[in-house]
């Protein structure tokens, strides 16, 4: 059988990034004389991408953005950005031994974020773990996001897996959707960026530590195996 696949949504799963996201944000709100938000905000404006958290992030504000404001700022924002990207951001506790533990035990991995593909892997080399991954994908990569599952299977078929025996680790009701449309298993950290708590959203698993996450895998690809699911 091929080596089974493992993909990692990026933002609020493998890395803390809402410092660096939020403060993007604030330098385009800023510049627009609105005010800052806090980067409490942030579970409840990440999930969708640097287009969709302009859009929250001003409507928060107030404020509605045409179609050619918002990519203006959208240009804005993503250059910030992309020169700050690892100002706060830092992978959470347990993240590299999982990586280890994975890539010892013959996993392929990956990511499937909706970052922009550029930023993605800009992040993941500058956190020292780009290599580790088969496959990088954005927002962009296939011309359409999560929750679609289009680049979640692009992932998969890109780092050389099959959908059969892959699972999707993330931290939103948007990964939860985008894995259930391709018929992938789930399992969720509960320290990422959804206002509603991922336990109430259906995931087969929830995990509050890296440490948790061999045996959390396990558990739900045995449940498959056994036809339990
Ligand atoms: O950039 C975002 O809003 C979210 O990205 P994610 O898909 O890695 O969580
Ligand atoms: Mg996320």
């Amino acid at each position: 059988m091929a080596a089974p696949t493992i993909v990692y949504d990026l933002d609020g799963t493998l890395a803390d990034t809402a410092g660096d996201l939020m403060g993007a944000l604030n330098f385009v709100l800023g510049r627009e004389g609105l005010p800052t938000l806090p980067v409490e905000n942030a579970r409840s404006l990440l999930g969708a991408g640097g287009r969709a958290l302009i859009q929250r992030g001003f409507a928060a504000c107030g404020h509605e953005l045409s179609p050619q404001k918002l990519e203006m700022l959208f240009g804005d924002f993503l250059a910030h950005y992309n020169d700050h990207i690892d100002v706060h951001t830092r992978l959470y506790p347990g993240v590299l031994d999982a990586l280890d533990a994975f890539e010892s035990a013959g996993w392929r991995q990956a990511i499937c974020t909706n970052k922009m593909e550029a930023s993605a892997k800009m992040l993941l080399d500058r956190l020292g773990v780009a290599g580790r991954f088969a496959f990088i994908c954005g927002q962009d990569t296939f011309g359409v996001g999560k929750p679609d599952p289009k680049p979640l299977i692009g992932t998969i078929e890109g780092s050389g897996g099959t959908i059969a025996g892959a699972i999707m680790i993330g931290d939103s009701g948007t990964d939860i959707k985008t894995a259930r449309a391709a018929g992938l298993p789930v399992i969720c950290v509960d320290f990422g960026y959804t206002d509603i708590p991922v336990a109430e959203l259906g995931p087969d698993r929830v995990i509050s530590h890296f440490d948790e996450l061999e045996a959390a895998v396990a558990e739900v690809m045995a449940t498959l195996t056994s036809g339990e699911a």
